[in-house]
């Protein structure tokens, strides 16, 4: 069976990064991407911005919808805490079993749990199956046109407090106008953009980040 080029991004990471550094996994797998397959990982430049604003909110339970190799969680994991949690959603059964081998391979599966199956189906499970009480980070990144019934959804199941911060990835490239529309006319949120580039590319990205104010 020819191989995906998941799992040729997730060979090159077992074949050349090291085993437990969640830092060489995240720069093995930027340096796949750039130099060999372009994939949708939410790369190294914007990667960036996600930590300094991880750094900033220093959050115990974190939701991530759209998981695929695994790359932004990893990169999550490495700036959490020990007794923090990151569940991460995702629906494409083939790309949840690389993420898991490559959440594994990187030695932080103790702070990240694949949920496997459709965000509008697992977000209203969260609290009662998953034992969520509510999210202090939410980083969206999966099809564009759910960034905004997923927010609203969020909301109607009291999953977000005062100060929860929500962090769109591609706002710009592929586009999430709707969301963007929304959020930036809604008082109860807090906005800020950051421009960027779409991962290993020179075409005009961005992310949003939107505090919710309660
Ligand atoms: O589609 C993108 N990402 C979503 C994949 C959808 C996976 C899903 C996960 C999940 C979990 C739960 N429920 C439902 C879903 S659906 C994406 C696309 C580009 C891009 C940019 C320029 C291009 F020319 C071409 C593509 C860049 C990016 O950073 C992306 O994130
Ligand atoms: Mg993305």
């Amino acid at each position: 069976m020819a191989q995906s080029k998941e799992e040729r991004i997730l060979n090159f990471v077992l074949q050349n990064a090291i085993k437990g550094d969640p830092q060489s996994v995240v720069d093995t797998i930027d340096k796949y991407c750039s130099q060999k397959e372009w994939a949708m990982n939410v790369g190294d430049e914007k990667g960036l911005i996600l930590d300094k604003i991880l750094e900033e909110t220093k959050p115990s339970a974190l939701l991530e919808l759209g998981t695929y190799c695994g790359y932004s969680a990893v990169r999550i994991a490495r700036l959490l805490k020990p007794s923090a949690c990151l569940l991460t959603i995702e629906f494409n059964p083939d790309f949840a079993a690389i993420a898991k081998q490559m959440i594994e391979f990187a030695g932080v599966q103790d702070k990240v749990k694949i949920l496997e199956g459709p965000s509008e189906t697992i977000i209203p499970q969260l609290k009662k199956k998953h034992e969520v009480d509510t999210l202090d980070f939410v980083f969206l990144d999966h099809w564009k046109d759910r960034y905004l019934p997923d927010t609203i959804l969020l909301l109607e199941h009291g999953l977000l407090r005062k100060g929860s911060v929500i962090l769109a990835d591609n706002v710009v490239c592929p586009g999430a106008p709707d969301f963007i529309k929304y959020i930036r006319n809604n008082n109860s949120f807090e906005c800020t953009n950051y421009p960027s580039h779409v991962e290993y590319m020179k075409v005009k990205d961005a992310m949003e980040k939107a505090v919710f104010l309660g």
